[in-house]
């Protein structure tokens, strides 16, 4: 995409990094107590201290076991942008009380992120509760002012990323999963910010144009009901009548034939004429063809008592959409009767443009039951490979629609179907399973001084320090557990036994002899550390990354019901250290 290109460089390639995808994406995107904590930290002559903080979550969602990360390159492209114009200064100078010094907005005007760093875990990784996804390190009133824009960067997209996730899971490797959210979407940016993380979290493509253009994601699309019904083709209704006519001494009984209704036939279309794919001819009336072979099908004994008469709108709308996409003819089946209209009208349009040489691109069922009607079709498509001779028809590509979820796609499975494609979108992209992350962001650190946040829920209690954290791999291949350090502690080593304990429950530990340590923070923003920056990859990269990552994970962390926790841990000091800032900053209770 083309932002703006005015940001820092830095990185291997040293490219620019440009602005957020959403132009909404600046300092202002904030909430109120980062500008009055911002203010209060500069009053007291705070503000440089050097902080620390930690953004992660605290719970998998969706009832799972694993969640995708996503949403760093925005928030990589925010910090390589962060300035604030005079008006944004202006407008923070009038939400703020009156009594702000001047000093304060002189000091905004001068602040970016030039001197913060941003260590992260590569986006599309498979991550877990309570291990940082960022470590955000600068001076504190700023690194205070990215607190809310990432986690609301971070939060969705990682969100609706696992969400792609599990569904990819559910529906298995071989389908094509097709995001059709965007009219479902919590308005406009949770439309794009869907259509991207849902390609990065396994769909093969989107309905959403916008996004298509953004992020180079591959588009698809059918037609809607409105197409077909938007074809009127009055069939000739031929209807008997009998006439009772009573003069004394005789009733006389006529029988009348009439026409409810005339014929309009397909006249509706216009252009008939259809060039063959390799352009030596042209068939001149291709409605004619079209309804030759629907006659052929009709008289067939193989397809006698399925069906009778189609809907001739119907036929005139498919006919309509294979003359305009000859190439990518695929028809929505369901808006009078799958078996008995839509399915037999499509085969009569596909086989008609294989005549010619095209090749039809499948049908479209958005309401029904999504298995029996597939299987049904799919039984038909190879009746009709069988009686004409058609090679390859019955392969023909059956797309399913219709309020998908994880749910339907599992149910679908047990069942037995015959969809090749799901077209899923409320669901997907408002993740009504779950409506947020609960990424949150604390501070772990100040001027090198670690900090903790207790609560009365355990969960909910920090993890102090400034880490380091490592994945470490067990013999089989599959991901054993996540371990955090303290940042000078040696890293863990392939080999060597290692003590994992959980963060706060004492009795949880374990020895692990680890077969590979991946280190799982990375520099994204070094600031003024003098490191190598990570270039931020191609969203196509962080999408194989994605499910590269999944397919290593052990299947039981996987499965929909029950699955297992992945263990999240800490070394022996850092536990030590946890437990000891604990006991020093929980004040002891008084029972009276
Ligand atoms: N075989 C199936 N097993 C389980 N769920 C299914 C199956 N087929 C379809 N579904 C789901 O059942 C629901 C059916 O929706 P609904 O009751 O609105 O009927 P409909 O087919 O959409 O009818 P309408 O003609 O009114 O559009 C959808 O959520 C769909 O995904
Ligand atoms: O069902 P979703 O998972 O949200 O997928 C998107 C839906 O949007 C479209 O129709 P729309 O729902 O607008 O109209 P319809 O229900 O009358 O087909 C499409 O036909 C799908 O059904
Ligand atoms: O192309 C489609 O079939 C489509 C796109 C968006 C929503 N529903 C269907
Ligand atoms: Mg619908």
């Amino acid at each position: 995409m083309e932002g703006k290109a005015n940001g820092p460089t830095g990185g291997r390639t040293g490219r620019v990094i440009d602005g957020p995808t959403n132009p909404m994406v600046t300092p202002l995107l904030n909430d109120l107590y980062q500008f009055t904590m911002a203010y209060a930290y500069w009053k007291a002559g705070k503000h440089e201290e050097r902080a620390v903080f930690d953004l992660y979550f605290r719970k998998n969602p969706f009832g799972g076991e694993y969640t995708i990360f996503a949403g760093l390159e925005e928030c990589i492209r925010l910090i390589a942008n962060f300035k604030f114009t005079e008006d944004e200064i202006s407008f923070v100078r009038d939400s703020l009380p009156g009594s702000c010094e001047d000093g304060f907005f002189s000091y905004l005007r001068g602040i970016d992120c030039s001197d913060v760093e941003v260590y992260a875990i590569s986006e599309g990784s498979v991550v877990f509760p309570k291990v940082p996804l960022l470590r955000v390190e600068g001076p504190v009133a700023v690194v205070q002012l990215l607190e809310t824009p990432f986690v609301n960067l971070i939060n969705y997209a990682s969100l609706v990323s696992t969400n792609a996730a599990r569904h990819r899971f559910v529906a298995g490797k071989s389908k094509m999963l097709l995001e059709f959210g965007l009219r479902r979407a919590q308005g406009p940016d949770g439309g794009i910010g869907a259509s991207k993380y849902c390609y990065m979290g396994g769909f093969d493509a989107t309905s959403n144009v916008a996004a298509g253009r953004l992020f180079g994601i591959p588009l698809r699309g059918t037609h809607s009901h409105a197409f077909v019904s938007s074809f009127m083709v009055f069939e000739v209704d031929k209807s008997l009548l009998f006439v009772v006519v009573v003069v004394p001494g005789h009733t006389y009984i006529y029988c009348v034939l009439i026409y409810l209704s005339t014929l309009q036939s397909p006249d509706e279309i216009i252009e008939k004429s259809l060039k063959s794919s390799d352009g030596l001819h042209t068939c001149e009336d291709f409605v004619s063809l079209v309804q030759t072979w629907l006659n052929k099908i009709q008289w067939s004994s193989s397809f006698s008592g399925i069906f009778g008469e189609t809907n001739q709108s119907e036929l005139a709308a498919f006919t309509s959409y294979a003359l305009a996409f000859p190439k990518s003819f695929l028809a929505l089946v369901d808006t009078y009767d799958v078996m008995r209209s839509g399915v037999p009208n499509f085969c009569a349009v596909a086989l008609a443009l294989n005549d010619l040489g095209y090749k039809a691109g499948g049908i479209r069922l958005d309401s029904g039951d999504l298995a029996y009607l597939s299987s049904e079709a799919r039984k038909f498509f190879r009746a009709i490979e069988k009686e004409f001779g058609v090679t390859g028809f019955e392969k023909m590509s059956i797309t399913a629609s219709n309020d998908l979820n994880e749910e339907t796609l599992d149910a679908l499975n047990k069942q037995g179907h015959e969809v090749d494609a799901f077209g899923i979108g409320t669901y997907l992209v408002t993740c009504y399973a779950q409506a947020a992350l609960g990424c949150v962001f604390k501070l772990v650190e100040i001027n090198n001084q670690p900090r903790i946040k207790l609560s009365e829920d355990v969960s909910k209690v920090s993890i102090p320090c400034k880490k380091r954290s490592y994945r470490l791999y067990g013999r089989e291949g599959y991901p054993l557990v996540d371990i955090m350090t303290g940042e000078n502690e040696p890293t863990p080593k392939v080999g060597e036994r290692i003590l994992c304990r959980h963060p706060f429950s004492e009795s949880k530990r374990a020895y692990v002899v680890p077969q590979q340590v991946e280190e799982l923070m990375k520099c994204y923003w070094p600031g003024n550390s003098g490191e190598q920056r990570e270039d931020l990859p191609p969203l196509k990269d962080i999408r194989e990354r994605c499910i590269k990552q999944l397919e290593l994970m052990r299947p039981d962390h996987m499965r929909r019901l029950n699955p297992t926790p992945y263990k999240v841990s800490v070394s022996a000091k850092l536990y030590d250290f946890i437990h000891f800032l604990w006991l020093n900053e929980a004040p002891v209770g008084e029972l009276q």
